[in-house]
């Protein structure tokens, strides 16, 4: 077994019947999808998956996981997700995958956020990883140019292709190649200032546990604040 689904099953444990669970994206959250669509198949367990991307919806539709959108539930009862990087204090970036946008929603209306990551993905600080920036297509070469002017190391996402990334809301990606970041909340308050910003994978003291996959086995860290 791979560390990423060392976690992904490991999580699933946390679902019990009648929750309302939110179902991240990625390779990492794949595991805890099958886990929780076999949980449900095998043991009868009885959930509402709220997904975070089509790729995640169309996984779980196959797995018979009952489904509903954000939009049709009163809350969400925890979601689990992976990460791109976390840092020492539990900050975190996420959007490699391009699903920022509605990962961040159904992250904000979930009561618990688990994050699943194998070692790699843990830092000292932010910003090695390059920080997903969703944008609308309109204006977005504006923004482009204001993130050359700041130094901040822009760049689009692409397609094998070539062809400009379209996210599941048909907004671009632009990728700010930032090193370091060393205050990541004033840089999330700036990005969340900017028109034609529709949101950033800065995703600042949203989890409340994270599960790590390491050589040695499954370690979890609560997060407190
Ligand atoms: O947009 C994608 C999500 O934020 C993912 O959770 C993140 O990129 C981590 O994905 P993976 O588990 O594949 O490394």
């Amino acid at each position: 077994m791979n560390l990423k689904q060392m976690v992904g099953i490991e999580a699933a444990n946390y679902v019990t019947d009648g929750m309302i669970v939110g179902l991240g994206t990625g390779s990492t959250a794949f595991y805890m999808v099958e886990e929780i669509g076999r949980r449900v198949n095998e043991e009868k367990l009885s959930i509402t998956g709220v997904t975070t991307s089509k790729r995640t919806e169309e996984h779980a539709q196959a797995l018979g996981i009952p489904l509903k959108s954000i939009d049709d539930v009163t809350h969400v009862d925890l979601t689990i997700d992976g990460a791109d990087e976390i840092s020492r204090d539990f900050q975190g970036i996420k959007g490699g995958g391009a699903a920022l946008l509605f990962e961040k929603v159904v992250a904000t209306y979930s009561q618990k956020n688990i994050w699943i990551v194998d070692e790699s993905k843990l830092v000292t600080n932010l910003g090695k990883f390059p920080l997903p920036v969703e944008v609308i297509p309109y204006g977005s070469r504006q923004l482009f140019r204001l993130f050359e002017e700041k130094n901040l190391h822009p760049a689009f996402r692409k397609l094998a292709d070539g062809s400009l990334l379209l996210t599941d809301s048909s907004n671009y990606i632009i990728d700010l190649h930032l090193g370091n970041i060393e205050q990541p909340k004033k840089l999330a308050a700036w990005l969340d200032s900017l028109t034609g910003v529709v949101e950033h994978g800065l995703f600042l003291d949203i989890a409340d546990k994270v599960i790590v996959g390491t050589a040695e086995g499954v370690k979890t860290m609560n997060v407190t604040r």
